[in-house]
């Protein structure tokens, strides 16, 4: 295997860890960053109870103001997730040539590979991926385990189906704050599943003996309208929290916080609410003692659906939509040539927000 992810995997993985210091190609520590913040008062990421009164009011306000929050009593009950956990855990346990035999190849978005946003900066991430795909994962865990492949395939449905309905829930929830009625609702893709996709990417961060010189995911935001994130209580993931009254851009250590779920903003809900919610950039440290796991849920448009501006936000009060509509794959591509300027080149009248910010 010579690709740069298998090459990348081969380097940096712990079981072929053979140098007592971090490899130019891994070492970011010349690159410029934001300091890094524990999150304290105004930095603090929200945790929202799903069964509060007032949730409503308290998806909009994280989804304005944040664009990340946790979420507790989600209904997944903490056994599926230790189980889920588990299996996360035995796949990238897996030796490295074992996982190799299910890397994702060129044209195809399933199985193990490098960090796929890697193409866009300039030094390998300490990272390993495994894309799932429904209609690749029964071959591919055969493979990997061909006298148990069953007990993954079956968590890792039984999580989807756990997870599905809530992520529906929230993205229904958040067009409610934004004072959509449930008719409205009914009537936006959100409120029909036939016009919504979703994807699973499970990630492994092994420990490295120099966290400081390497990153574990590199700054980014999701593309879809929102990632719903399990992980395995290392902490790791970093929110960045832009210039404001209270100091320069700083990265915000997301709490680790027992029995929550993380919830991110990603581009297409930042479009589909006409600017309001934010998408937040966030990326992932590693740590020197502890392998640190996720699996991102992600839920977006089919890939043939345009998503632009809800209309339910525009009129003579509100204003004029600040996007053109796009689809999934026009933004991801868009992001691969423009990367953070990508909505930007989507604007309809750069002027309009600038106006909108002043006012
Ligand atoms: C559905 C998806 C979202 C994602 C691209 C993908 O097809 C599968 C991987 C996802 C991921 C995970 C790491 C960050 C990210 C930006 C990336 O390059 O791959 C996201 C993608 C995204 O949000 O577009
Ligand atoms: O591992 C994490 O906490 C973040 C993962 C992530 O941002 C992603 O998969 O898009
Ligand atoms: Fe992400």
């Amino acid at each position: 295997m010579s690709s740069p992810a298998s090459v990348d995997l081969k380097i940096h993985h712990p079981q072929n860890f053979r140098f007592n210091s971090i490899p130019d190609s891994h070492d970011w520590s010349d690159l410029y960053d934001h300091p890094s913040a524990e999150p304290i008062g105004l930095d603090s990421v929200p945790v929202i109870d799903l069964n509060d009164p007032n949730l409503i009011y308290k998806i909009g306000k994280a989804c304005e103001e944040s664009g990340v929050f946790l979420i507790r009593n989600h209904g997944i009950e903490p056994e599926l997730l230790n189980r889920f956990g588990s299996q996360i855990h035995r796949l990238f346990a897996l030796p490295v040539e074992v996982k190799l035999k299910v890397a994702k190849t060129k044209g195809t978005d399933a199985g193990y590979g490098g960090a796929p946003i890697s193409h866009l900066f300039p030094k390998f991430m300490w990272y390993e991926g495994f894309a799932i795909q429904t209609g690749s994962l029964f071959d591919q865990a055969q493979i990997l385990w061909p006298d148990d492949y069953s007990s993954f395939c079956a968590v890792i449905e039984e999580y989807k189906k756990a997870i599905k309905p809530l992520g529906y829930r929230l993205m229904h929830l958040m067009l409610l704050s934004l004072g959509l009625t449930e008719e409205e609702i009914d009537n936006t893709l959100i409120g029909d599943s036939s016009k919504i996709k979703n994807a699973m990417h499970l990630n492994s961060y092994p420990a490295c003996p120099y966290p400081d010189q390497v990153v574990g995911l590199a700054p980014h935001t999701d593309t879809g309208f929102v990632a719903v994130l399990y992980h395995n209580g290392v902490s790791g993931l970093q929110v960045l929290r832009c210039k404001d009254d209270i100091g320069p851009a700083r990265w915000v250590t997301v709490p680790v916080v027992p029995n929550t779920l993380v919830v991110n903003i990603g581009d297409l809900m930042h479009v589909l609410s006409n600017g309001t919610f934010h998408n937040v950039v966030h990326r992932s440290t590693v740590s020197k003692t502890n392998q640190r796991l996720s699996a991102a849920y992600f839920l977006g448009p089919q890939l043939d659906v345009k998503v632009g501006p809800l209309s339910e936000l525009m009129g003579p009060e509100q204003g004029p939509p600040l996007y053109r509509p796009v689809t999934w794959p026009e933004l991801q591509k868009l992001k691969s040539t423009l990367h953070d300027k990508a909505l930007q080149s989507m604007k309809i009248d750069g002027k309009i927000e600038e106006l909108r910010k002043g006012a």
